[in-house]
């Protein structure tokens, strides 16, 4: 599938050669880990799938916002060995999505994540497996975060080790006002291991990063908003009738980055996810050959028409 959109972005590309070493380059960086670093897709995928339980649903809508939803109620939404497949394969879903815009990421049953399941967890603690399904969790959280979407986590209740990971591969974190977000890796006498170290050092900068995990500090909505952590809080409703859910809170947040066409959107994305990650000249390139796809396009061709002004 990463192919075939390369090959996409390749036709539409004017610029020969230099597009495709860059495009080629651009395929490598979709993964982290692929079989030159010894990890086998595949038997990980085998491995996790015999810790089954739970579930992860990807609601596609029609105004091009997702919602992906953690559904494993009865253990707090631990991500089981098959949601933790369930979860990548969501992801490929998302990256197909030529309508998509934006992309909200939620917990079932009032509760946002509370890491691996631990019962999983126990039966591959030795250090071949955990190794394993760090690749694949690091591809899989990558990957989610470089989706051509703006993407939001609404964290209720508890987000914990790996669900306080997982709220960091989002672009957004939005914090009910019961929520909390605590890395409890050093309680379990571990350190993330699915890319939320690396995340968290550049959200809120590494003194900030280096307290949160050294102290295991629980992150409410106050400190999340200190320290850039949270990006908005929203009210848990106190009543059913009339009160806005959180999913609707968390939309509405949302509405005001996605408005407009997907190729925009997606292109905005792009760009800033090649400035986040790309050596300053690559990042530069990365940028001409997304400005190159909606120079002349329909929706800048319709603002050329319209005159628009920007009061
Ligand atoms: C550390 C890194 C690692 C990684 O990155 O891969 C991880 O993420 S390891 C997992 C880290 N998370 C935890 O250690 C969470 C442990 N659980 C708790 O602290 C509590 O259960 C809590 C705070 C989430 C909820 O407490 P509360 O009192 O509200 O509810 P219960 O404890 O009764 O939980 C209900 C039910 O859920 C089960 N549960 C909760 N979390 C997990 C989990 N991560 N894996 C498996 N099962 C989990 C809990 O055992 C209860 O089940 P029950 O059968 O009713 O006993």
């Amino acid at each position: 599938m990463v192919l075939c959109a390369l090959r996409q972005q390749l036709l539409k590309s004017s610029s020969g050669c230099g597009a495709w070493s860059r495009l080629l380059r651009r395929q490598s960086h979709d993964c982290v880990y692929s079989s030159i670093h010894g990890f086998n897709l595949q038997e990980v995928r085998a491995k996790l799938q015999a810790f089954p339980g739970g579930s992860i649903d990807l609601l596609k809508q029609d105004s091009g916002i997702a919602v992906l939803t953690i559904n494993n109620p009865s253990r707090m939404n631990a991500l089981s060995g098959s949601m933790m497949v369930d979860l990548e394969e969501k992801v490929s879903q998302l990256e197909n999505w030529t309508d998509g815009k934006g992309l909200i990421v939620q917990g079932a049953a009032e509760t946002f994540c509370s890491g691996s399941d631990l019962s999983a967890v126990r039966a591959i603690s030795n250090p071949q497996d955990g190794l394993k399904m760090c690749m694949f969790m690091q591809n899989a959280l990558t990957r989610l975060l470089r989706l051509p979407l703006i993407s939001v986590a609404l964290v209720e209740g508890r987000a914990l080790g790996g669900g306080a990971e997982l709220s960091t591969a989002c672009d957004f974190r939005l914090m009910a006002s019961n929520s909390v977000i605590q890395f409890v890796h050093k309680h379990m006498g571990l350190v993330p291991g699915w890319g939320g170290a690396a995340r968290l050092v550049r959200i809120v900068g590494s003194q900030n990063a280096l307290k949160l995990l050294s102290g295991a500090l629980k992150v409410d909505p106050e400190l999340g908003l200190q320290i850039g952590l949270t990006d908005g809080v929203l009210q848990v409703p106190q009543t059913e009738v009339g009160a806005e859910t959180l999913l609707q809170q968390a939309t509405n947040w949302l509405n005001d980055y996605t408005k407009g066409p997907a190729p925009v959107i997606q292109a905005v994305k792009k760009v800033v996810v090649s400035g986040r990650e790309l050596p300053l000249s690559e990042a530069l390139r990365t940028e001409k050959d997304v400005f190159g796809t909606v120079w002349g396009s329909p929706a800048n061709l319709q603002a050329l028409a319209s005159k628009s002004k920007h009061k």
